[in-house]
């Protein structure tokens, strides 16, 4: 189990965390998300000792990081700046970890073939790609069979291959009993990864929900209905906890029950359909309207209509 307790980190004037207090369970795996910026490495690297936090204090396995005796065997990190020795081999980089907490040669070999990299196992890492690099650094953070991972960014610069394994990867981890917890700015790429989502902007909390429930209070689901008996379909749908706007066309957005029920009654009713779609609010848009407050770097919205 991770703990931030009240975490906070100051440069300068600068406040970039700010009072961040979560809880990370083991078994399932745990989504740090907020748009760039937003201070995931930062706390990140508190978590692990790497920054001393100005004011809070976080535990892992119920300590700090760094009251571990053998923190490769409690913690595996993976951090977004490389620091393997570019004239080593990856063989050699794990090896060189493995000796400074007695992990033996099956172990490196082991965890090169989890990574895929038994056939670069031999070359130098400065001729390693992006994806290579990651996954060797995957393959070290898993190198002391870890019980808590600490993934900042892992599917950076990984093909889709790549981003399937980890996915895979980060989910049989879980279901073994780890703690996970793996960051990005990705929505889309966390609605597939992670069963949790602590949600951060500009250094404060803003969520710390499950998916479902982030879909739920982001409005739901719905089903779209499109009939050219609007009104009737309306009047035989309406009831407790039902909620139906109409939109164009005899376009329906109904909250508060499923398709089968609209379809159901609608038929009993002899009501013709042109379109029932079951929606479920973009997690994307969830995750926009919910940091919309907090995004660091903002793109210019795009102009429109013919230039002056
Ligand atoms: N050593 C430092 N000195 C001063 N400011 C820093 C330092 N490290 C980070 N920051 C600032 O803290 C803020 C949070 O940065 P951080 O890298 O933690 O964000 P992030 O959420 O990981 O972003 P990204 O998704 O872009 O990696 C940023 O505004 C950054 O400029």
């Amino acid at each position: 189990m991770i703990r931030a307790y009240e975490l906070t980190k100051r440069y300068g004037g600068a406040t970039v965390v700010h009072g961040l207090d979560f809880t990370v369970r083991p078994g399932t795996v745990t989504g740090f998300l907020g748009p760039n910026g937003a201070g995931k490495s930062t706390t990140m690297r508190m978590l692990l000792g790497l920054d001393a936090p100005t004011s809070g204090r976080s535990t892992i396995g119920g300590r700090a990081y760094a009251t571990h005796p053998a923190p490769l065997t409690e913690v595996g990190a993976l951090l977004e700046a490389r620091s393997v020795h570019p004239g080593r081999t990856a063989f050699h980089h794990l090896m060189a970890l493995a000796h400074t907490h007695g992990i033996p040669r099956s172990r490196v070999e082991h965890v090169l073939d989890l990574a895929g990299l038994t056939a670069a196992a031999h070359k130098r890492v400065k001729g390693f790609s992006l994806g290579m690099g990651q996954r060797l650094g995957i393959a070290a953070a898993l190198l002391g069979d870890p019980a808590t991972l600490i993934l900042d960014e892992p599917v950076n610069g990984l093909d889709p291959e790549g981003v399937l394994w980890i996915r895979t990867l980060l989910t049989s981890l879980a279901a073994e009993g780890r703690t996970v917890l793996v960051s990005s700015h990705l929505m889309s790429e966390m609605a597939l990864t992670a069963d949790h989502l602590v949600i951060i902007g500009r250094g404060r909390l803003l969520a710390d929900t499950t998916v479902a429930e982030l879909i739920r209070t982001a409005g739901g689901a719905s089903v779209k209905v499109v009939t050219p008996q609007a009104d009737t379909l309306r009047t035989l749908l309406a009831g407790p906890g039902v909620r139906i706007t109409t939109g164009p066309a005899g376009e329906l957005t109904v909250h508060g029950t499923d398709a089968a029920h609209i379809g159901r009654t609608a038929a009993a009713h002899a009501v013709p359909l042109a379109e029932l779609t079951p929606q479920t609010v973009s997690l994307e848009q969830a995750f926009m309207d919910l940091t919309q407050e907090s995004v660091e770097y903002r793109t210019a919205a795009p102009l429109t209509g013919a230039p002056a």
